[in-house]
């Protein structure tokens, strides 16, 4: 059968038929060849070295045991060649890590416990390849990282930039203090282990937000990364992301950098070129009057690595968008991809395939980097379509590296996972205005049957059929996935998402007992079912409320794209269609938020208002928000009320200065709200009117900078 290999090699070509593992293996090249890729041999083929035997020769291109062969190489970073026929094995890497990368490649061969006659010859399209945890929220833990970077290894990723905005040794205030003594130990142990998995562990500082440009914070920047240094890093990244005020000059940036690179990264030697993270990191952001990004690319040293999120901050990578920002920066950029990152949506999950990004632009960029979840084991899905992506672009195929990166991850209940993941791929309304695909096989046939079913036609039984199906397979999907012993992190991690998906697969099975009942005109039936499902959706609504509790997007979503406005849609008509059958008044409910976001901020106005049981919300934000002067962010609510509170938080103690609370009963005229102000916190005194709709205005005349930390109404 096809021999699938991750990821998919450049060329490979069978020569003959599977062997049977050698009794006797002879090993030549190896005390020269890489250690790391000598040891994956070893373990290999434990216990069938001898001095007489089936060859394996292994070594780097220059290795006096392969000279033969080490014209088979690609002149390519990373490359190797690899030959297995029934006399030997031979493996040359242009370099130590295109070794290792064979390794991994024999490794992958040899799991069916045979060994295949083939002749292949591979290398990366990007030279940079793998993953930035540089998202809000917790960071990854210990474990969380140690397989990580084990993964890498096996996946042929070669970089991990550690750039976690939560650590305070990463950023503001304390990237001027070392790590203390433990925390400096344990990144010390995952320097090592990267190491062995031939992955580059960069570490990044976040200094923007308030440094100050003199000699002082320079030199204090430099010892840091001196002790960095010492702790075996050997790789550095410098972010001005998500900064406002002095820090964001391009001219001084660029002096910094240029000067880290003159006076540590040269002197040190064996350290690799330095990557930056501009403050104007994607295209809607850039402004081209104030040349901040001509600026870099003309004075950053052209060694110096530039990041780059693409035309909007969440957005798949296109050719033109590519040609575009390596004119400005005169250099190909070094993509962050924000995906499958849920920092602003962190109610889901993303584990759906990587697509969208175009297959004709590897020459276009130096590197591509994942930002993950804070949910690491279930952003092994989207970074083993990276790692695919990455390294053979042109032959990249979405949907098999996704089914791939499920196996991977969860080998034995591979098809509940699949189950699950087919369900939890879209983010939901969110203000980067980025959606995914999700529920794609059944999406079509709820659609057909909702029509079908409101138009009072008789809807397709076989549609039923699939559907109940359906429901049926979520509710296995999630009993499997909790009990699974295929990867506790992962099972611990998304847990309650499985217990919520457990219950909409529940839901949806109840709701087509409803119709079934209408079907029979089986009153008693049908009122059972429609209690269950009132009974289900209440444990959805406080499973929601009560886990995943953050100041952001709290909660637990599933199926959000498709499944629950399905369920929710169908059960609310089919509680009419029996009241009107029956002439009985069941209370018909319909999920949805009534409220209404207005603003004339672009970062603002996609953003989703969040209702819950006694609050609306506005979904904050992370990055910084520019509001030009009249600036508003309204909400709007379905008719005035009575409100317990207001609240709203912009990160900025001055905001009384610049900004107004205010409020209005009908629509049309404003008044201010009297507010008090307890550190960034502003909270209005509540009068006795009743309010139709509460904004915030910068009534300042000019343009504001601010964050969107909250704003919530109290009902
Ligand atoms: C090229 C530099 C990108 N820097 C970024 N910093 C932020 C990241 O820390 C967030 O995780 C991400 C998603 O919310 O948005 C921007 S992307």
């Amino acid at each position: 059968q096809e021999i699938m290999l991750q990821p998919r090699p450049q060329d490979m070509k069978v020569i003959g038929k599977s062997l049977t593992l050698p009794e006797h293996v002879q090993l030549i090249g190896a005390d020269n060849a890489d250690t790391d890729a000598v040891n994956i041999l070893k373990d290999l083929f434990a216990g069938r070295m001898a001095k007489k035997g089936f060859k394996v020769i292994i070594g780097e291109k220059g290795d006096k045991a392969v000279k033969k062969y080490a014209r088979l190489v690609p002149q390519k970073p990373e490359a190797y060649y690899l030959s297995i026929d029934d006399k030997k094995l031979v493996l040359v890497g242009s370099d130590e890590r295109g070794t290792f990368y064979g390794m991994q490649t024999v490794s992958q061969l040899l799991k069916e416990g045979n060994l295949p006659q083939i002749n292949i010859t591979d290398y990366p399209d990007v030279r940079y390849r793998g993953v930035v945890e540089g998202f809000y929220g917790k960071p990854w833990s210990y474990e969380d990282r140690v397989s990580q970077l084990k993964f890498y290894g096996t996946n042929k990723l070669n970089t991990y930039i550690y750039g976690p905005k939560n650590d305070p040794f990463h950023s503001s205030p304390n990237w001027r203090k070392p790590y203390p003594q433990e925390e400096a130990a344990r990144m010390a142990e995952l320097v090592k282990l990267a190491k062995s998995n031939k992955v580059d562990f960069v570490w990044a500082i976040h200094p923007g937000q308030d440094i100050r440009w003199n000699d002082e914070d320079r030199e204090l920047l430099l010892q840091k990364f001196g002790q960095m240094y010492d702790l075996g890093i050997r790789s550095f990244a410098v972010f001005f992301d998500d900064i406002s005020g002095e820090g964001t000059d391009p001219l001084k940036q660029a002096e910094l950098l240029n000067y880290i690179d003159n006076q540590f990264v040269k002197v040190k030697k064996d350290v690799t070129p330095l990557v930056m993270c501009p403050t104007e990191y994607n295209k809607s952001w850039a402004n081209l009057e104030k040349g901040y990004l001509r600026t870099l690319g003309e004075k950053l040293n052209p060694s110096i690595q530039i990041m780059w999120t693409g035309d909007r901050v969440v957005a798949d990578i296109h050719r033109d968008g590519m040609d575009w920002i390596n004119t400005q920066i005169k250099r190909p950029a070094y993509i962050w991809w924000n995906f499958p990152v849920t920092d602003y949506v962190r109610d889901h999950l993303l584990m759906g395939p990587v697509y969208g990004n175009d297959t004709d632009i590897a020459q276009t960029m130096s590197g591509f980097v994942a930002n993950p979840m804070e949910h690491a084991e279930a952003s092994k899905v989207a970074i083993y379509g990276v790692a695919d992506y990455t390294w053979n672009m042109e032959k990249y195929d979405p949907n098999a590296a996704w089914q791939g990166s499920l196996k991977a991850i969860m080998p034995t209940n591979y098809e509940a996972l699949r189950v699950f993941a087919s369900h939890n791929s879209d983010l939901g309304v969110n203000g980067h205005k980025y959606r995914r695909e999700e529920s794609v096989i059944i999406k079509p046939v709820t659609e057909r049957f909702l029509t079908a079913f409101q138009s009072e036609s008789a809807y397709p039984k076989d549609d039923f059929t699939t559907l109940e199906r359906e429901f049926k397979s979520i509710v296995v999907a999630s009993d499997i996935l909790l009990r699974s012993k295929d990867n506790d992190l992962l099972i611990k991690d998304i847990n309650p998402w499985i217990k919520q998906f457990g219950l909409l697969g529940q839901t949806g099975a109840a709701v087509m007992d409803m119709l079934r009942d209408l079907e029979t005109s089986d009153k008693e039936s049908f009122k059972l079912d429609y209690s269950l499902v009132k009974e289900l959706k209440e444990q959805m609504f406080e499973l929601d409320a009560t886990n995943n509790i953050n100041p952001w997007q709290p909660g637990v979503k599933v199926g959000s794209l498709v499944l629950v406005p399905f369920v929710n849609n169908l059960y609310a008509q089919a509680t009419e269609r029996y009241n009107k059958q029956f002439g009985e008044n069941l209370a018909v409910v319909y999920d949805y938020c009534p409220h209404t976001l207005l603003s004339n901020i672009s970062q603002v106005k996609s953003l989703p208002l969040q209702l819950k049981e006694k609050t609306v919300s506005l979904s904050p934000s992370n990055e910084v928000i520019k509001a030009d002067k009249d600036a508003f962010i309204t909400i709007q609510l379905l008719k005035a009320t009575k409100l317990r509170s207001i609240e709203f938080n912009a990160g900025k103690a001055n905001l009384l200065q610049w900004g107004e609370l205010q409020f209005t009963t009908d629509g049309e005229n404003w008044q201010a709200l009297a507010c008090e102000q307890d550190g960034e916190l502003l909270k209005a005194t509540m009068g006795k009117e009743s309010v139709k709709a509460v904004r915030f205005l910068n009534k300042s005349g000019v343009p504001q900078e601010f964050y969107l930390r909250k704003f919530t109404l109290g009902l």
